[in-house]
């Protein structure tokens, strides 16, 4: 049975046009004029846009002593109810737990998804173990590593830990990606406010100021860029970390940079707020910043030096967030977001014109579909692409709150917000999974989504690196010091 989705505007990271678009199955199989097909959605008014991707959410995650609320059932309703058709997750196993064994344990969450799902896997400790279950890793579709070079004692890995799996990721094809905060500068900087008895959510934000985030974004480029590799920064959060990936970028460095529609659009001021509750719902790693590293993110995804707008949707209910009540070290780094990402984005970057619609589809969709190796698969509107499409009323409102949501906490960081721009219709592999306001999807419907590994890019630094690697001198014996 076919559909065609008749009288909208097709708008892709390149350009907008007139058309009507066919699908038949789960993909897409003409994009013209006057198409006819088995079911007609009428998207008069409308723009049809490739499905949103989400490179960065942790359904229910195990973290800080607790699981994140968000399972993968509620989070991807709240992704295919805010345009979201794909999201990633990634596996964090135990320090000593085998990769493959934490595969399992993720695939096993992951049969609730009603959306396409894939990973990235965490590199929580080292062996030869890992390493060799790194390559088997990329073997199962999952061609990126993740790294936390924060949270001391828990996920953080150190330099000489990065850059030998880093080099094992140039090996085998894969790309590592970096929350980049400096985690032993954070940990003295906890206590020092905790000695001085400042330990509510405003301390968070103190404790982590743009200069650990600026300093290890630099590292892990610089690590990056001696194993050979191309680098992720996920959650860009400041100017420090934006310039560090600007100017490698600049020097030809394979970098990216991932901001958050949080850190675009929510200020540090939200921890200084009386309501202890308010304050530590926000407490996420990196924290909101100031108006100034606000506007250094949105001059990088007009500029392009930042490529992605992502979500690290990590949802804690308020009683969660209880548990940092005398310690705000306690309480669980996470915010939501999936389900508010592209109305938000629309509504305070394209309404406003700080972006185009074009980019608002590339840095929703395409940018992170080309950056993960799944392009045209994903992030197009292409005959042959996966029919992963939102149709998008440009002129729907609401004001965001949580008693409408689909996430399953208590509360919406974006709670209040007006948003102009929702979508009417998300159609996930040709299914309408969400019409109207209504979720249609069904549970457990998520395909996992196999990512290859990297041939271009990593073929590319490799012949450059081989090229720029010093050479030893080859000396005749007359040159030699006698007796040698
Ligand atoms: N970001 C955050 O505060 N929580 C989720 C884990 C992470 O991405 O660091
Ligand atoms: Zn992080
Ligand atoms: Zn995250």
């Amino acid at each position: 049975m076919s559909k065609v989705i008749k009288g909208g505007t097709v708008v892709t990271a390149d350009h907008s046009f007139k058309a009507d678009v066919l699908i038949e199955g789960e993909t897409i199989a003409a994009i013209g004029q006057n198409l006819s097909g088995d079911e007609v959605i009428d998207a008069t008014g409308c723009y049809v846009m490739p499905g949103g991707i989400d490179p960065h959410t942790h359904p229910a995650m195990p973290f800080m002593g607790t699981t994140s609320a968000d399972t993968n059932y509620s989070a991807t309703r709240a992704a295919l109810a805010g345009g979201t058709t794909t999201i990633v997750d990634f596996c964090l196993p135990d320090p000593g737990q085998s990769l493959l064994e934490a595969l399992e344990i993720w695939d096993r969450k992951s049969v609730s998804s009603h959306c396409d799902y894939s990973y990235h896997m965490a590199i929580t400790w080292w062996s030869e173990q890992v390493w060799r279950e790194m390559a088997e890793v990329v073997d199962r579709g999952i061609n990126t590593f993740k790294y936390f070079m924060a949270y001391k004692g828990a996920l953080m890995v150190n330099d000489d830990e990065m850059y030998q799996s880093f080099l094992r990721c140039a090996e085998i094809g894969a790309m590592p990606l970096v929350h980049a905060e400096n985690g032993d500068v954070v940990a003295r900087l906890q206590q020092k406010y905790m000695d001085k008895g400042v330990t509510g959510p405003e301390a968070h934000a103190f404790s982590r100021p743009p200069e650990v985030e600026g300093e290890a974004a630099n590292r892990a480029i610089m690590i990056a860029d001696m194993a050979g590799v191309p680098v992720y920064i996920v959650h860009v959060s400041c100017e420090p970390a934006h310039e560090a990936i600007r100017r490698a970028r600049v020097n030809g460095n394979r970098v990216y940079g991932e901001p958050l529609i949080q850190h675009l659009t929510l200020d540090d001021s939200e921890y200084l707020h009386q309501d202890w509750d308010y304050a530590a719902r926000r407490v996420m790693s990196p924290p909101f910043r100031d108006r100034k590293h606000q506007d250094s993110l949105w001059a990088g995804l007009q500029s392009g030096s930042l490529q992605v707008v992502a979500t690290d949707h990590c949802a804690f209910t308020t009683e969660q967030k209880q548990f940092g009540r005398e310690d705000f070290r306690k309480i669980p780094n996470g915010t939501g977001g999936l389900e508010e990402r592209l109305p938000v984005l629309w509504t305070r970057g394209v309404r406003t014109g700080r972006l185009t619609m074009n980019e608002f589809v590339a840095v929703t969709s395409t940018n992170i579909a080309k950056i993960l190796n799944i392009f045209p698969r994903k992030g197009a509107i292409m005959v042959g692409a996966d029919a992963d499409i939102v149709v998008w009323d440009p002129e729907a409102k609401k004001t965001i709150s949580a008693a409408t949501q689909f996430s399953a906490i208590d509360y919406s960081v974006f709670e209040g917000v007006e948003v102009s721009g929702l979508p009417r219709l998300t159609i996930s592999r040709g299914e309408v999974c969400f019409a109207d306001g209504e979720m249609k999807a069904r549970e457990g419907r998520g395909k996992f989504l196999r990512r290859p590994p990297f041939p271009a890019v990593h073929h590319a630094l490799s012949s450059w690196k081989a090229l720029q690697t010093p050479q030893p001198v080859e000396r005749r014996k007359e040159n030699m010091p006698i007796g040698v």
